[in-house]
């Protein structure tokens, strides 16, 4: 650890001894906390970064202006799609990734470093419970999404593989996820197979380009953005850490999408198939300032621009037809091969841009009191995970279906979209629509039926509340076992067709729901 003089050379070098100032006033035990925090700084990238910030938040509102010029879409015919690919092409596409995963050459990868302020709770995002049947967390579906995917390849190639999974925390998240994870056993997942790792933290900056003090002995400190990632990297040997186990393939995805299918096999077979580096999952965007990201090109090269940076003339764009011309809804789920991220961590990581979020941040003023301020006060500096598109050598977009693949949890209940109700009410409205076109009846109280109706809006609950546990089934596929309690033949629903045992799904569904039910309802 720093003394307090090394302290204030380094802080003199990038010109912020003013955070400093209460230092009288401390406690011999804060002292060395805060020289703790300070002996973590770098004075060089500290006063680069300071200056960085100030400068970037004097020019950010020119990008847009060179967008208007530079950006352009990505036509159709170079984007993969699941709705416009027939049967066969999505089943050589959905084996292709089944046999890698079977192999042990497919890792997941989660970011889960947010802060999760716009839900408004406290403790990591993928630890909320949405109010499903079964009160099970993000984390617990998508740990069973894994072991669900492992056993589909595990039974169509017959060896046992494993899809390690990475989790990108923060100094925010790191500590309460590997509590949750271990009391929770892991959710039946092989401890090893576990890695989390944590992101760098940086200071918040004012306008002025000083280090912004949140605690007396405290400087205000923010996760580096998702794009952190291919630092936490190297600082954590993930890379080395992939290649041991074989990994050549990693799916990265963002915590908050209740859909996502990890490990999807459909998607790593088409990005294998298309020998490529890089990719990214897109969905239609539903309506101009939908805050997704955009996939296009500017200048010719394919990157996302995020929704916080286009302008709303650029979002509103519309063809003849009346579609809008930047629909590539980006929803944070890359493919990556293991080459190419470590391409990006050698030799690119340093050139990733810095994005500028003006923001609240909360500081002590001169009397050491703490002020939670009414207006922007602070610059924040981000790196964007997808910003490292533009050094793949061969990228490619895959189009999924929306309803299918993404339904996000940004905003606590009251918010129009992207709300626990909505994220819940997606997730059932699939689980019932699975069951349907699997051949399901569903009944009343009263044990009459449910007219099925497989199109439900988004601010209703589907006709009949089911859920399936991603044990039974990893996206709706069934196993072909006669059952009697059927009264439609069961159907193979999607190109993954090896077991499940969603037939005792079935069962239970038909059975007579208890009288004080007004909708028939199940957990798994
Ligand atoms: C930097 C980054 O990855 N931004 C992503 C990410 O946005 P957030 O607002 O950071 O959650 O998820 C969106 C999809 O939910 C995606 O559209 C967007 O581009």
């Amino acid at each position: 650890m720093l003394s307090f003089e090394e302290a204030t050379a380094r802080l003199q070098a990038a010109g912020q001894t003013h955070v400093l100032r209460f230092w009288s006033e401390l406690s011999g035990e804060e002292k060395d906390v805060f020289l703790d925090e300070l002996s973590q700084l770098d004075p060089e990238e500290l006063s680069q970064h300071c200056r960085a910030a100030a400068e970037a938040a004097s020019r950010a509102s020119g990008e847009g202006e060179r967008l208007d010029t530079h950006m352009e879409p990505v036509a159709a015919e170079f984007i993969g799609s699941v709705c416009k690919s027939d049967k066969e092409t999505l089943k050589q596409w959905d084996d292709e990734g089944i046999l890698q995963i079977a192999e042990n050459r497919v890792a997941v990868l989660l970011l889960a470093g947010g802060q999760g302020t716009r839900l408004g709770v406290s403790y990591p995002k993928g630890m909320y419970n949405v109010g499903l049947p079964s009160g099970k967390t993000l984390y617990q579906i998508q740990a069973e999404r894994i072991q669900k995917v492992q056993e589909l390849a595990n039974e169509k190639n017959g060896s046992k593989c494993t899809v390690p999974w990475y989790i990108m925390t923060s100094e925010f998240t790191l500590e309460p996820t590997e509590k949750f994870f271990k009391e929770n056993g892991y959710f039946g997942l092989d401890p090893s197979n576990v890695i989390m790792f944590e992101q760098r933290m940086i200071p918040a900056v004012s306008f002025d380009g000083k280090i912004i003090l949140e605690k007396k002995n405290k400087i205000a400190m923010a996760p580096d953005g998702n794009g952190g990632l291919y630092r936490a990297l190297v600082d954590n040997n993930v890379l080395e850490d992939m290649e041991k186990r074989g990994v050549q393939y990693v799916h990265v995805y963002c915590v908050d999408n209740i859909l996502v299918k990890l490990a999807d096999p459909v998607f790593i077979g088409f990005c294998v198939s298309k020998g490529a580096d890089c990719g990214a999952k897109v969905v239609e965007k539903a309506y101009p300032a939908e805050p997704v990201g955009v996939v296009c090109r500017v200048d010719g090269i394919y990157q996302v621009v995020e929704y916080s940076e286009l302008k709303p003339e650029m979002a509103e764009q519309r063809h003849p037809g009346g579609e809008l011309v930047y629909s590539s809804g980006n929803i944070c789920n890359h493919f990556f091969t293991r080459d190419f991220l470590q391409e990006v961590a050698q030799k690119f990581q340093g050139q990733l841009k810095q994005h500028v979020a003006i923001k609240k941040v909360p500081f002590v003023d001169e009397e050491g009191s703490l002020v939670k301020p009414t207006k922007p006060n602070g610059i924040k500096m981000e790196k964007f995970v997808f910003d490292v598109f533009q050094f793949s050598k061969k990228f490619v977009a895959f189009e999924v279906l929306r309803e299918e693949e993404f339904s996000p949890l940004k905003n606590a209940d009251g918010a129009p979209v992207d709300t626990p109700t909505t994220v819940r009410r997606s997730l059932l409205a699939q689980h019932y629509r699975w069951a349907v076109q699997a051949g399901a009846n569903f009944l009343d109280e009263h044990g009459n039926p449910i007219t099925p109706k497989l199109r439900t809006a988004q601010d209703v609950d589907p006709p009949a509340i089911c859920e399936i546990s991603p044990l039974v089934s990893y996206f709706g596929e069934v196993r072909h076992l006669p059952h009697k309690s059927l009264n439609t033949p069961q159907k193979q629903y999607l190109p993954s067709n090896t077991g499940t045992d969603m037939n005792l799904v079935f069962q239970s569904l038909t059975k007579q729901q208890p009288k004080n039910r007004k909708k028939t309802q199940h957990r798994f």
